[in-house]
């Protein structure tokens, strides 16, 4: 494929490319067994949103039988200070650990929203009714 001045943003990275590139060969055997490592991450991150949400569901379930409303503003402040914190520790810049608190508590309070609609019922959440 021949080179554009945009192509730099996009290179796709596979047998094909080494083969046309050797001088990268190097290059591209250390992305290789980078990407093993980085899809092992992604693994690991995947089951543990997955345990996330089913423990958040079960809290979704107490609130809707008794009575609370899905957000506790005073807990989230809690994880924000937490989670800026044990970033800073980790090396990772906090505005990225906050975008993940952002996103998976939006999520959560919106399943305890839908289970409240249901009644209570956490089936309402099951994608695979
Ligand atoms: C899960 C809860 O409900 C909501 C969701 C939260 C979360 O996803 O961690 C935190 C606080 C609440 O706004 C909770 O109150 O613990």
């Amino acid at each position: 494929m021949s080179e554009t001045s945009s192509d730099w943003q996009k290179t796709t990275i596979d047998s094909a490319q080494a083969a046309a590139h050797p001088e990268t060969a190097q290059a591209v055997a250390r992305i290789k067994a980078l990407r093993q490592t980085i899809d092992n991450i992604d693994s690991a991150a995947i089951a543990l949103l997955a345990e996330r949400f089913k423990t958040t569901s079960q809290v979704g379930v107490l609130k809707a039988n008794a009575g609370f409303a899905p957000e506790d503003t005073k807990r989230e402040d809690y994880q924000i200070e937490r989670l800026h914190r044990i970033a800073i520790d980790a090396g990772l810049d906090p505005e990225i650990a906050e975008m993940y608190r952002e996103f998976v508590v939006t999520e959560a309070k919106k399943r305890h929203q839908r289970i409240a609609d249901a009644g209570g019922d956490p089936g309402v959440l099951d994608v695979f009714a």
